[in-house]
């Protein structure tokens, strides 16, 4: 029986090699199973087309490229919707406008699902970043609520507006910087403010090391970290450890404030006293700062960008915000800018900033490269004709309605008095929509319009390129987390100090 004999004497050859080999050997049979598999699939009448290639080579592209690879996909197809495999999970890409309504109205399709396979940021923490019970993310969401409660936010601004006086202090009278570095840095220090404690957000050491921490995590984030979550790939290794050192410094600082017996006006206090169990108080701060501090940054980075690029907006929003603080009877001028902008109720700056809503809609339409993802965890669905099966994944590029010319003429362009597209179900849906709305909006638009306004009163600033010539540099999508251009694309800010003390 040669085939048996071959065999053996393999699995002999097999066993006696080294781990390396095995595991080399383990991991390439397992791609090759994956291959044919993919490769003997027909697609059902109803299903979406399969892309022109094995499903195998869209992996990279998906998670190194995704706007270029979406596009060649849509165009490779002919089709308005396509399917193809991550390993052992189908993921169906839609869009349009009819295909939209149902994604993101559809009963069935689950956020949290689709991104626990599809996206993988934060490595699984079983209780604390996974598993976690429905009923802990709804209490998580609940919380969330309470932070954003008329009080509590008002109580924030002048925390934010103090952090980023002291932060904009450290930049000096003037000079040039990368926006993807110093404005992340500043919302980074303001949204940890927000959502944790000020044991932590009050230690500029700490929270240099959170952010380094959380830097790990999204950079760390390859095909196989969040396909194959079980291999130790160095990147798998270097996130697990980055997780579990931001959970020990989270539980240090629980546990610093439980055994203080000390009671602060901060989030994680408000935590401890709704009595939510550890988890809860643990994951809020680890998850949500993943949620909240990549989103705000992007928008934060890119707002200041583009307002550098067109000075005719910077002006308007510098008008508007002067004549909020001449009109507050509060304010005098002899006091610094963070505490006059202090004194502006939070009502005020909820509804009286046109010109900055109009800004920070803009720059979310055209510089968030987001895609939404879904799992089916409900019936076999349609979209478009098309069969969703259970347990798919259905993927909508957000691309697909923010750049649509047909929608935003000249879409590339940053132009917040551009006319509001009405009358299109989900003509904008910057901070989600049916039924899932961002939780963190109400927050994020505070720290934006609070950083904006000291930003916007306190320096004087244009974007310049490497060589220091005026640019005005386009979003890169394919930069799935801060859609920051390509080096030799990149902007940085020039900055003067106004005559206004921070
Ligand atoms: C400029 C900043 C932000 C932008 C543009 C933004 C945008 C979005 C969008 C578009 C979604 C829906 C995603 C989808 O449909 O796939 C979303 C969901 C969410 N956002 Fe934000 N976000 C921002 C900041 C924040 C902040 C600061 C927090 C928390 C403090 C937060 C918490 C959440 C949560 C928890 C969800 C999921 C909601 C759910 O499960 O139903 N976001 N955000």
């Amino acid at each position: 029986m040669p085939y048996s004999i071959g065999l053996e004497s393999a699995a002999n050859a097999f066993l006696s090699a080294g781990f390396p080999t095995q595991f080399t050997l383990a991991v390439v049979i397992f791609l090759a199973i994956v291959l044919i598999s993919s490769a003997f699939q027909s697609d059902a009448p109803d299903a979406p087309t399969s892309l022109p290639c094995y499903s195998i080579f869209a992996i990279n592209p998906f998670f190194r490229r995704r706007y270029d690879f979406l596009n060649w996909a849509f165009h490779a197809t002919g089709q308005s919707a396509f399917q193809f495999q991550l390993l052992r999970n189908q993921v169906i890409i839609v869009s349009g406008e009819s295909a939209r309504q149902t994604f993101f109205t559809a009963k069935g399709l689950d956020l949290t699902e689709g991104f626990k396979i599809l996206s993988g940021a934060i490595p699984m923490v079983r209780g604390v970043t996974s598993d976690l019970q429905t009923k802990r993310i709804s209490q998580i969401h609940k919380r969330l609520a309470l932070v954003q409660r008329n009080s509590s936010l008002s109580d924030l601004i002048p925390l934010i507006l103090e952090d980023s006086r002291k932060v904009m202090e450290t930049w000096g009278a003037s000079g040039t910087f990368d926006p993807f570095e110093n404005v992340y840095e500043l919302i980074f220090q303001t949204t940890l403010r927000s959502l944790s404690c000020t044991e932590i957000s009050d230690d500029p050491v700490l929270v240099a090391r959170l952010k380094k921490l959380y830097d790990t995590l999204d950079h760390g984030t390859t095909p196989a970290t969040v396909l194959l979550p079980w291999l130790p790939t160095p990147a798998m290794l270097k996130k697990l450890w980055a997780t579990k050192e931001i959970y020990d410094i989270v539980v240090a600082a629980v546990n610093a404030r439980e055994q203080s017996g000390i009671s602060r006006n901060d989030t994680l206090q408000m935590l401890l006293e709704s009595g939510d169990d550890r988890l809860v108080v643990v994951g809020f701060i680890m998850g949500l700062l993943i949620a909240g501090a990549r989103a705000t940054g992007t928008t934060a980075s890119w707002m200041m960008t583009f307002l550098g690029g067109h000075p005719e907006w910077r002006a308007k929003a510098a008008t508007e915000v002067q004549a909020l603080l001449a009109a507050n009877p509060v304010s005098t001028t002899s006091e610094s800018l963070s505490s006059r902008l202090a004194t502006i109720p939070l009502e005020v700056w909820e509804s009286e900033t046109p010109v900055l809503d109009a800004i920070i809609k803009e720059t979310t339409r055209v510089a968030q490269p987001h895609t939404a993802m879904r799992r089916n965890i409900g019936p076999p669905m349609y979209i478009d004709g098309k069969i969703i099966p259970t347990g798919s994944y259905v993927v909508y590029p957000f691309s697909d309605v923010h750049l649509d010319p047909a929608l935003y003429p000249d879409p590339w362009a940053f132009n917040p008095g551009r006319e509001e597209v009405k009358n299109i179900p989900f003509g904008y849906v910057g901070w989600g929509g049916g039924k899932t709305l961002c939780l963190g909006t109400r927050l994020a638009k505070v720290e934006l319009k609070l950083v904006g306004a000291m930003f916007a009163l306190g320096f004087h600033h244009t974007v310049v390129d490497k060589s220091g010539e005026p640019t005005i540099p386009t979003p890169n999508w394919n930069d799935i987390l801060l859609c920051r251009p390509p080096p030799e694309k990149t902007a940085y800010l020039r900055y003067e100090r106004s005559d206004i003390p921070l």
